[in-house]
């Protein structure tokens, strides 16, 4: 949630924009990918083959403590004076008695053992997943359970410490009372615990997430069949959080996560870590900077429409492969709502809003609720950058721009098609098009009142398959 660089990462940053390399990109197909980072396609005999690499096991080295001994019959082995292979970085211990890093981050090391106290349940770490703002998570293996699970260690901040509290007590409630069955794409929760004075939550083990996948994809969008399937699943996630009055409150392709299950392209949200009650919105500092909505950018009051405007803005991301409102600075993130949407919010959001004079000008007399769109004009403008520059004393950070078109529509039908494709298929792919293009607009509505609620949306064409004739008044 940094305000300094895009939440995309470098990699993002070093895209050389739309042009000839997406003209001739290859749209992805499922089957073309590999998830499993050992594995390897193999088609020397024409057949295509998934290869899993599996690490050396070799006889010597199987049995090398039985061959020292036969060489040695003083030899004798201990584990603890095995090199460590550290997980955690830094890996100088300096607080919590050495247990942890200068981030107060826990030193992991490969074969770690973490264990709940209560249930004696031991968590022997093999990996690191990933790291975040609240600590590092690992694949652990369970030998109770002979399962692999992804286990969050939080920082050993009370802050932190507390913020994670949340993030359990939401997904266990979400666990217990709203699906029991596990049919709404969230990510399972499984226990939590403390050791050595960080929280530790395990969940169920997931795989890549979806910014990886489009990175993956040469960050060329995914196929529209595909898009439509993880829409699916989001807004089933969504209809259960609203259902439950809970705003994720991060909602982006890095938060959403492939299942290592057998079922084909299952997703699941997770880090719930920001998460809040509807009733208790308290942070006004919240979502990605990319995934933000205006209301929340605005410091107007928020819902759980906001989950609403972060999904529009990833699937137009997935189609696109680079985010739709990539602002390196809230201004910057503003004005590109305001160009490619055409519009901006309405007279009574900015009428409330804390933030309206950080980003536009009153040119008019305020109007009661509804009178701007009544007579088509709003009592506020968009400063220029200049105005910008001169109110704040300092110049807006202003992005790269990535499309060559400046309104969605014409983003969206001018994306370039697969290369190659029958003609009949462009006709077809171009009806679908057209169907998004009314799905996002329901969706990244810069009037809140006025965007779909999950249920909506899936009752939309684009996510219920059906022919798409004309813009679904819902
Ligand atoms: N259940 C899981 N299975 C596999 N990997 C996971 C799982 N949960 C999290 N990860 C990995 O760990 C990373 C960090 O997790 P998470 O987003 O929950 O942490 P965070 O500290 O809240 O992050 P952020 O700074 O984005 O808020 C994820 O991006 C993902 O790569």
């Amino acid at each position: 949630m940094d305000e300094v660089g895009p939440s995309n990462q470098e990699e993002f940053k070093g895209y050389s924009g739309l042009g000839t390399e997406q003209e001739s990109a290859l749209r992805w197909r499922p089957r073309q990918l590999v998830f499993r980072p050992y594995s390897s396609i193999n088609g020397a005999d024409g057949k295509l083959r998934v290869v899993v690499r599996k690490p050396l096991v070799a006889r010597l080295t199987k049995d090398i403590i039985e061959t020292y001994q036969i060489c040695n019959p003083k030899f004798e082995y201990s584990e603890e004076l095995n090199p460590k292979w550290f997980l955690t970085s830094p890996s100088v211990g300096v607080l919590n008695n050495g247990h942890d890093n200068v981030n107060s981050d826990l030193i992991l090391t490969v074969n770690f053992v973490l264990i709940n106290l209560e249930t004696r349940r031991r968590y022997i770490v093999k990996n690191v997943l990933g790291h975040g703002t609240f600590g590092q998570v690992a694949k652990c293996w369970v030998p109770e359970t002979s399962s692999f699970v992804a286990l969050k260690i939080i920082k050993n901040q009370p802050a932190y410490y507390q913020q994670a509290l949340v993030e359990v007590s939401v997904l266990t409630t979400l666990k217990k009372k709203y699906d029991p069955e596990d049919e709404h794409h969230i990510v399972r929760i499984y226990d939590y615990f403390v050791y050595q004075h960080h929280l530790c939550i395990c969940f169920e083990l997931l795989d890549t997430n979806l910014y990886e996948l489009i990175k993956i994809n040469h960050f060329r969008g995914l196929s529209l069949s595909i898009i439509q399937l993880f829409s699916k699943q989001i807004l089933r996630g969504l209809t259960l959080l609203k259902d439950a009055g809970i705003i994720h409150c991060d909602l982006k392709p890095e938060n959403i996560l492939l299942c290592t299950s057998v079922k084909p392209a299952e997703i699941k949200i997770i880090d719930f870590g920001s998460a809040c009650m509807e009733d208790w919105t308290v942070y006004s500092y919240i979502q990605s900077r990319y995934y933000r909505s205006p209301e929340v950018l605005l410091g107007y009051q928020y819902t759980t429409a906001i989950d609403m405007w972060s999904f529009g803005c990833i699937v137009a991301e997935l189609f696109l492969g680079l985010p739709l409102f990539p602002g390196a600075s809230e201004f910057d993130l503003l004005r590109r709502m305001v160009e490619i949407l055409g519009g901006q919010p309405p007279d009574y959001v900015l009428k409330e809003a804390k933030n309206t004079s950080k980003f536009f000008k009153c040119v008019g007399r305020i109007h009661n609720i509804g009178n701007s769109e009544v007579c088509g004009r709003s009592a506020y403008q968009v400063l220029t950058e200049e105005e910008y520059e001169a109110r704040e004393l300092k110049k807006p950070l202003i992005g790269k721009e990535y499309f060559n078109h400046k309104n969605l529509e014409a983003i969206v039908t001018c994306y370039p098609y697969q290369k190659n494709l029958p003609k009949e298929d462009i006709i077809k792919e171009s009806q679908i098009r057209l169907a998004l293009i009314d799905f996002l607009r329901g969706l990244v509505e810069l009037d809140p009142a006025k965007r779909w609620s999950p249920f909506q949306a899936s009752k939309h064409p684009f996510v219920t398959g059906e022919p798409f004739t004309c813009h679904m008044p819902i």
